[in-house]
């Protein structure tokens, strides 16, 4: 399998993905054209903030598993047409949040004590002591917009100034910012109040522009603002602006809405200090991602799953040893009651009983979508597509829950239904096996193996004999079996477990058998 990274990797990364064994490939620089070129035969595409990953990027990829985020950021990447497409979009959100931190810290103090103007004064030999007046931090009112991992940390510093800090995140609780001694507050009220205010949201609808003219018409003439987010949470125009007619004091910018922002009023303006994109940028960090993000696409094109997906939902590990079996109990249910309804359904509903009912079960309602859906659609389907797919295939998908579940700790059940017709396939994990207990009101006790034939038949003598003299004749070996139990004279499911795939000629002719209704093959 083939990887392209097109953005600079540290080596410790780089060193992880070739030792896998897998072909990788180093090419940076590229335009989007030819990347569409590029992305031809590319399984897994590893990038930082320089690569456009276009909607015509991911159209052209043909075989494209992952994209690979050596950092946090994704809003370089068409997240949207990768997902429809199953592509796993993956970050590394923890390796460069103390260096994102760190260095908002160093456009902070840069700005208070105009480190950059001065220096290039001097260094033009030029002593202009009274020029370069700086501001202290002491008992000074700090806003941080956005409270994740990396505004956490800069809080975290400046209180050590002896700063107020006041806060703003529609996602964190009082309690959250109490226990960080930060007073929530709004975005408004922020900007009023800060002597410096600093961002570090994601971009998104919701922040493009979050800090814009109306927001610097309120701020203090002595307020200094730093962008180490992204470009574009804070208005460029109108911080030109802001800054040039003495609204506001000063900015330090790291982020740009086009990159590199050489068209930019940011980098022509004396008070703005600028860097270009420097967050991550220390040994450390640049080590961090490229290891973590190393081992996420290892993990991927090896069959092992994402770890820290931003397009499939997240699971703790200890909650994923848990509902580990359930997940593979899902998919095979999922692909079970799928066959057994042939095609036109148009609701799945997943009941979750017992134990399994308390727990995060996002990754199991997935794997359930992604069996039912692989009947109709293969291998084009899955957790990444799945939710869309079903959604475009007016398939409606509903969840039930309840923490009753009878003999078992836990019981999963897919029910597909439409078109007057209903299949329901119940079952429990036994350790780390799984067990299918009930086929609609069947009872069974089926572990399930790679091929079984599901076949309706009445319960009546000479119907099981025949059927498997069929698969014998056939050289096809029988593992196991297991029959509903109903009175005689009346129908009831028969479970073959077997070696081998079972051609349709031998399918179709178990159907011969007098007694039989039909017969389906399910392959996991
Ligand atoms: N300059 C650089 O080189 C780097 C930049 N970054 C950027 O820094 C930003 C923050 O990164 P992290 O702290 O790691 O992310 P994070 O996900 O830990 O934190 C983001 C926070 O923003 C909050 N948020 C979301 N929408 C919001 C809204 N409308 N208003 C206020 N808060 C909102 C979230 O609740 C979350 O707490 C991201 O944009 C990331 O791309 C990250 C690393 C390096
Ligand atoms: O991680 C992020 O979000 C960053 O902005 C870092 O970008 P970079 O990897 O340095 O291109």
């Amino acid at each position: 399998m083939k990887i392209l990274v097109s953005d600079s990797l540290s080596e410790e990364g780089l060193t992880i993905l070739r030792e896998s064994g897998f072909d990788v490939v180093v090419d940076t620089g590229l335009s989007e054209d030819q990347l569409v070129e590029k992305i031809k035969g590319v399984d897994a595409l590893v990038i930082r903030s320089g690569t456009q990953v276009t909607a015509r990027v991911i159209e052209a990829a043909d075989q494209l598993k992952i994209i690979g985020r050596a950092g946090v950021g994704v809003d370089n990447v068409d997240t949207e047409a990768a997902t429809k497409k199953g592509i796993i979009v993956s970050n590394t959100p923890d390796g460069n949040t103390l260096s994102a931190a760190e260095h908002t810290c160093a456009m902070m103090m840069a700005v208070a004590r105009n480190i950059p103007q001065a220096c290039a004064s001097l260094k033009s030999e030029k002593w202009e002591r009274n020029k370069f007046m700086g501001v202290e931090f002491n008992k000074k009112v700090l806003g941080v917009i956005g409270l994740g991992r990396i505004g956490a940390e800069v809080a975290k510093r400046f209180q050590s100034f002896n700063m107020t800090v006041l806060g703003y995140d529609p996602f964190v609780s009082e309690e959250r910012a109490k226990s960080m001694g930060i007073t929530l507050t709004t975005v408004e009220d922020i900007c009023r109040n800060a002597d410096f205010i600093t961002v570090h949201t994601p971009l998104t609808k919701d922040t493009k522009n979050l800090i814009n003219a109306d927001m610097f018409n309120v701020m203090k003439p002595t307020a200094r603002i730093v962008n180490c987010a992204r470009g574009g949470i804070i208005n460029e125009e109108d911080l030109v602006e802001a800054v040039n007619s003495g609204k506001i004091a000063g900015a330090a910018i790291d982020v740009f809405v086009e990159e590199p922002p050489f068209a930019s009023g940011l980098i022509k303006s004396d008070k703005i200090i600028v860097t270009p994109h420097l967050g991550a940028s220390t040994v450390e960090a640049q080590v961090n991602v490229a290891i973590d993000i190393a081992h996420e696409i290892i993990s991927v094109l090896n069959g092992e799953g994402a770890k820290s997906a931003v397009n499939i939902p997240a699971v703790r590990p200890e909650v994923m040893e848990f509902i580990s079996p359930y997940v593979k109990l899902a998919e095979v249910s999922g692909k079970i009651a799928a066959t057994l309804i042939g095609t036109g359904y148009d609701k799945i509903e997943l009941a979750y009983n017992g134990e399994i009912s308390t727990k995060d079960v996002r990754t199991v309602t997935l794997a359930a979508l992604k069996g039912a859906l692989a009947v109709a659609v293969g291998s084009g389907v899955n957790y990444v597509n799945a939710p869309g797919l079903a959604k475009s295939r007016g398939v409606e998908v509903s969840e039930k829950k309840s923490e009753t579940s009878g003999e078992y700790a836990s019981v999963f059940t897919v029910t597909v239904a439409g078109g007057g017709k209903s299949v329901s396939v119940s079952g429990t994990a036994v350790g780390n096996d799984i067990k299918i207990i009930q086929i609609d009101k069947t009872r069974v006790d089926v572990y399930p193996s790679a091929h079984m034939i599901f076949a309706d038949h009445v319960n009546k003598p000479n119907v099981i004999g025949p059927c498997c003299q069929i698969l014998g004749e056939n050289n096809i070996n029988i593992s196991g079996m297991q029959v509903g139990h109903v009175k005689v004279g009346e129908s009831t499911i028969m479970v073959i477990s077997v070696d081998s795939d079972v051609p349709e000629a031998v399918l179709s002719k178990l159907t011969t058998v007098d007694g039989v209704l039909s017969a389906k093959i399910v392959a996991i």
